[in-house]
């Protein structure tokens, strides 16, 4: 026997009712109910748990992972031998509607029907080809239509379509998914299924319904009577209570709205029936079987069935039947035909449309019993049923019922024929519940589960592709900042040690060349020997002030050179710093960081012109007109006018001499910075010559002067005879000492100009406590450490900065990497919940 009402590939678990159907030609109602119940649970079960993961897949969607719209194309070929397996696998080249461009090929796996597992190819083997070409591949419920015009492509949308949007129109594609959900949960828990009574004038449509109620409610006539549509329900619907509702017209009934419709009692309804017949109106008749819920079809405990009496069809109402038959709700229509009349001619008009719209009818061949040739009977009608409804002729057994309704109505008989067919009604109207309630839910489930298994196919790959490149990202970068962390305690040492000997390189060349200058210039020679500076000739006697002043110029102008000297080692300490500096860079930098591109340019050091005044302290001020560099302002030593001023004391350094012949020869350590301000002594007055004052003139001193100091020197002299001697013997020696003065001048001249430019020029920081070869040491020293350390804040700051970013991106990477972890395991979760779920309702019938 065919499987009744099924196509052939039905499978579980309208297959079980299915099968209950074609297995015995006793229907086993228990059993039918049972599979109904449990199916109805289940999906009730699976409607529940969807919702919830497409709940859940919301919540992923806003709070964690913006879920990504698969597309899957299909992948081209490689063409393979004939002799080649057929490949069945559906190969899929997975692109995301954001992202067209990266195509990723993956394999679309069937594992049970109509379930699919997305993978990449790289997970693919051989042995998994033989996939059923059925895979679906494609988005069912959760498609988004994403065409926004005839000429918009996939590309063009990628410019308007953000990430985020496709997310947006999933959340709201999902939101309507859960709306139709919901409406699909009622459905199933919708227990109420309706079954239309209908067949030819006096056919016993009245009767039989009666029969089904096993009383006489039904007003039953020789004469065509029925023109009204009577619905039975059972009064548990009407609290309890029997009684009739006549609809109001133009109304919706509603059992709680009084107003849309108007009572009458159940005894009425012969009367209020006759009263309407020109009108074709609806009653709802509340009934109370007082059967168990096994034996009634009304209270059967599962679904609750409504009788439908419809009119006769052979009058002007055949239309408004045929239209009630096609209606939704409409789960059952019986056809009542007399076993006398057979079809009349609307009556097969009704049963080849109706056959159309549902497929399977009920039939009731009534009146059997007056029939003589039963078998005759039997084999003509049911040649006539093959014509007009082939498929319920295929199940005629279950179907097609010869029953004398009058008969049963008999009390205390027993009637196993018409007892059969309320078994096969109970039985039909279930399993074609079955098929127009649950079936759909069951196909929109597996549905929608099979696009939120494509949904996290498609996701974890794209999760682990991130995940493989945050990993490889991370095996990069992550040894790099380690290394720079271990580093930046050694590079900070080696800068700050680089600072150090740099400035303290430059501080003690710079001392040594200014010392030793000094020291030359203290002896009279110059403080470099240097071609660009040289000592005047002597010219002669008369020439002597002229030469004094050359000699003071050159050795200033050596002093000068000396100090460039000291810059100069600075600047080539200062460039070696820089290069070792850079050195450091190249050894503690990534790779991928800029380095320094500017060029040091020693030569440009020294040169910073120094505003004085606007928060200078006096100490740069000075520095600033002393330092002596031919690159600073230009006003060296060998510049400055009160530097070149020459007094009587650059030609005879009385005190010096004195001390060089009678003293103990410490003159040089004599020569201190106050030799100049100390007023000239006695001694040192009375020992100058005539000629010497002539030559001076009025320079230095002035008769006054001479006069005094000629006086104080007879003081000293106070006794007789000294004072004899001392005349001859002062003239004796002033004259002898004058003739040695004036000779040995051009040797004298420089040392003596030497010595007071040593002096003066130690001096000229007198104010600040510091000395000329400190003050330029310090200057040049700070100089070489300024160089060096901006040399060093720049690498420092492009370490600093390299490593901060690096760690920021360590840290972004480790968050993609967390991330996408978790959104793996969530979608595999997801799928395998999916798949729990198909599994446990057993969805994916194809009837
Ligand atoms: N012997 C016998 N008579 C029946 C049977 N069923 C109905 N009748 C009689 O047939 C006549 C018509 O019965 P109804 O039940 O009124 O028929 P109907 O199809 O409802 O009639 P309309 O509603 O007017 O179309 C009545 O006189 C019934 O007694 C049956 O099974 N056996």
């Amino acid at each position: 026997m065919a499987q009744a009402y099924f196509p052939s590939k039905v499978t579980s678990p309208n297959k079980e009712l299915a099968n209950l159907l074609s297995g015995e030609r006793q229907l086993k109602v228990e059993d039918v109910q049972e599979a109904y119940v449990e199916q109805k649970d289940r999906l009730v079960n699976a409607i529940d748990a969807t919702k919830s993961i497409m709940l859940d897949i919301q919540t992923f969607n806003k709070d964690e992972w913006i879920i990504r719209y698969p597309q899957y194309k299909e992948a081209i070929e490689t063409v393979s031998p004939p002799s080649a397996p057929r490949r069945k696998s559906l190969r899929r080249s997975l692109t995301f509607v954001d992202d067209p461009v990266t195509e990723t090929e993956v394999v679309v796996r069937k594992k049970m029907q109509r379930s699919v597992t997305v993978s990449p190819i790289s997970e693919h083997t051989e042995e998994e080809e033989e996939t059923d070409e059925d895979a679906s591949s494609d988005f069912n419920v959760l498609r988004l239509d994403l065409k926004l015009g005839p000429n918009s492509t996939v590309t063009s949308l990628v410019s308007q379509l953000e990430k985020s949007s496709i997310a947006n129109l999933l959340d709201e594609r999902i939101n309507a998914s859960l709306n139709h959900v919901d409406k699909l949960r009622l459905r199933v828990e919708d227990t109420s299924s309706k079954v239309l009574v209908t067949g030819d004038l006096n056919a016993g449509k009245s009767t039989f319904v009666n029969a089904l109620l096993r009383r006489e409610v039904m007003p039953v006539d020789q004469q065509p009577c029925t023109t009204a549509f009577c619905e039975v329900h059972d009064a548990a619907e009407n609290k309890g209570v029997e009684e009739v509702h006549i609809i109001s017209q133009g109304h919706s009934y509603d059992v709680n709205d009084e107003s849309s419709f108007t009572r009458a009692s159940i005894s009425d309804l012969e009367d209020i029936v006759g009263e309407n017949e020109d009108n074709e109106r609806i009653f709802k008749l509340y009934l109370a079987d007082t059967r168990t819920p096994s034996e009634s079809l009304l209270n059967n405990g599962v679904v609750d069935i409504s009788l439908i009496d419809a009119p006769g069809l052979n009058r002007d109402s055949l239309k408004t039947t045929a239209l009630f038959a096609r209606q939704e709700e409409i789960d059952v229509v019986v056809f009542v035909v007399s076993a006398e009349n057979h079809f009349t001619l609307s009556a097969r008009e009704f049963l080849v449309n109706a056959s159309k719209e549902k497929a399977y009818l009920f039939i009731v061949v009534n009146k059997f019993e007056q029939i003589k040739n039963k078998e005759k009977c039997r084999r003509l009608v049911l040649d006539q049923i093959k014509q007009l409804s082939p498929r319920t002729y295929e199940n005629a057994d279950d179907l097609v019922h010869f029953v004398d309704s009058a008969a049963a109505l008999q009390p205390y008989t027993a009637n196993p024929t018409f007892d059969d067919l309320e078994s096969s009604l109970r039985s039909f109207v279930l399993v074609k519940r079955s098929k127009s309630k649950l079936h759909p839910v069951s196909t929109y489930l597996n549905n929608l589960l099979t696009d939120v298994e494509l949904l996290a196919g498609a996701n974890s790959i794209v999760a682990n592709t991130e995940l493989e490149q945050a990993k490889e990202s991370l095996a990069q970068v992550k040894p790099v900042l380690e290394r720079m962390k271990n580093g930046q305690e050694s590079l900070e040492e080696s800068l700050e040690t680089l600072e150090e000997e740099g400035a303290s390189g430059a501080s003690s060349r710079s001392k040594l060349i200014l010392a030793q200058a000094l020291e030359r210039v203290g002896q009279g020679k110059l403080g470099i020997d240097n071609s660009l500076v040289s000592l005047p000739s002597y010219p002669g006697i008369f020439g002597v002030w002229n030469f004094a002043r050359d000699v003071r110029k050159a050795l200033l102008a050596s002093l000068d050179t000396a100090v460039k000297l000291a810059e100069d080692e600075a600047r080539m300490i200062t460039s070696a710093g820089v290069d070792r500096i850079k050195d450091l860079g190249e050894h503690h930098l990534p790779a991928s960081v800029d380095r320094n591109r500017r060029v040091f340019m020693p030569e440009a050091m020294f040169s910073t012109v120094r505003k004085a005044g606007k928060g200078s302290t006096k100490n740069r001020r000075s520095l600033t007109v002393v330092a002596g560099g031919v690159h600073g302002l230009g006003i060296g030593l060998a510049q400055r006018p009160d530097m070149q001023e020459i007094t009587f004391f650059d030609l005879f350094d009385v005190q010096h001499q004195f001390w060089l012949h009678f003293g103990d020869g410490q003159s040089d350590k004599a020569t201190t910075a106050d030799e100049e301000s100390a007023a000239p002594t006695a001694l040192g007055l009375a020992s100058v010559g005539v000629g010497a004052l002539t030559m001076v003139g009025g320079q230095a001193i002035g008769a006054k002067g001479l006069i005094e100091g000629i006086i104080r020197v007879s003081d000293l002299f106070g006794n007789e005879t000294v004072r004899k001697w001392a005349a001859p013997v002062l003239g004796a020696v002033t004259i002898g000492m004058t003739a040695y003065l004036v000779l040995e001048l051009p040797n004298s001249i420089p040392k003596t100009v030497g010595r007071r430019v040593r002096a003066s020029v130690l001096r000229l920081h007198g104010d600040d406590d510091i000395s000329f070869i400190d003050a330029h040491t310090f200057r040049i020293s700070r100089e070489t450490r300024k160089v060096l350390r901006l040399a060093s804040w720049d690498l420092r700051g492009r370490f600093n900065g390299a490593m901060e970013e690096r760690g920021k991106e360590v840290q972004a990477k480790e968050e993609i990497a967390k991330r996408a972890t978790r959104a793996m395991e969530w979608f595999g979760e997801l799928g395998r919940k999916s798949e729990e779920i198909r599994v446990n309702a057993r969805l994916g019938s194809d009837a």
